[in-house]
């Protein structure tokens, strides 16, 4: 798979949900993982003929996990000429102070420190519009997540706006899978920093991406289905409670 591939879906994402508008200044958040990586990339080639102007700039929060690949990340940078910035903060020293019950760092608590420090930085950047490196698959499991732990049919949205921020956050990706993700990445030599949080691969999310492998492998036409049911608003059908009058009714 080449790259144009990635650039048809991210032109196809912005076209059906109207992503990047006319003279957006668009900060990519870098994780430094595959995803964000090859969106930073994929993002500065769709500026040459993207039908609205933007500008473009990376910003990657800096956790504190010792060993993460900071080098590597400015090295690809300057490779592809991205402009980054990497914000340094102690957030993982504030996540060792507030463990869960199992003594594990909180990936709840450190998503929203990261997010409140790359809403700060992007405002100060002068940016309107954060760009994720979510992709289908993502949009899949959080789906089901929430399905399992929260009682909600609900993902996350191609282009949400956060009115407390007065900033839209847009996910260029969400009609790449994963796999195509990586083979693109293999590919194209684009690179991603060695995963060093603590919590990698012991989250709800890998477990459900790993039921989803297993689901797949005897329903192949099910990944597309789900993605095409995120956007398919017309045939939700769901139940709806009735004002019944037996409603106070103690049987
Ligand atoms: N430390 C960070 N700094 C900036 N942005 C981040 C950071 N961590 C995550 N993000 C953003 O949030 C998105 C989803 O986060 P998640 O933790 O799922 O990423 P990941 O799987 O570690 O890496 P990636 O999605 O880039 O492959 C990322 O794609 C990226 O856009």
């Amino acid at each position: 798979m080449k790259i144009q591939s990635v650039l048809r879906a991210i032109r196809k994402a912005d076209q059906d949900f109207g992503l990047i508008e006319d003279n957006d200044k668009i900060c990519v958040a870098l994780s430094g993982g595959k995803d964000s990586m090859l969106l930073f990339v994929a993002l500065s080639m769709y500026q040459k003929f993207a039908p609205h102007p933007f500008s473009l700039c990376g910003i990657h929060v800096d956790v504190g996990f010792e060993d993460f690949e900071h080098e590597k990340m400015k090295d690809f940078a300057k490779q592809y000429n991205l402009d980054l910035h990497i914000e340094k903060t102690k957030i993982f020293d504030i996540l060792k102070l507030h463990p869960n019950n199992k003594g594990k760092i909180q990936c709840s608590l450190c998503s929203t420190l990261k997010k409140g420090v790359l809403f700060d930085k992007a405002k100060e950047f002068g940016c309107n519009k954060i760009a994720l490196g979510h992709h289908g698959d993502d949009a899949i499991e959080t789906l089901l997540l929430n399905m399992v732990h929260g009682s909600k049919i609900a993902t996350f949205q191609p282009k949400q706006y956060m009115s407390r921020m007065n900033m839209y956050m847009i996910r260029p990706m969400i009609y790449l899978k994963e796999q195509e993700i990586i083979d693109i990445c293999k590919n194209n030599q684009i690179p991603a920093v060695r995963r060093v949080c603590p919590n990698d691969g012991v989250t709800q999310r890998q477990q459900m991406k790993d039921i989803l492998h297993q689901f797949y492998r005897q329903f192949p036409q099910a990944q597309d289905n789900f993605l095409n049911a995120l956007a398919n608003q017309e045939q939700l059908s769901l139940w709806k409670k009735e004002n019944s009058e037996f409603k106070d009714m103690t049987i």
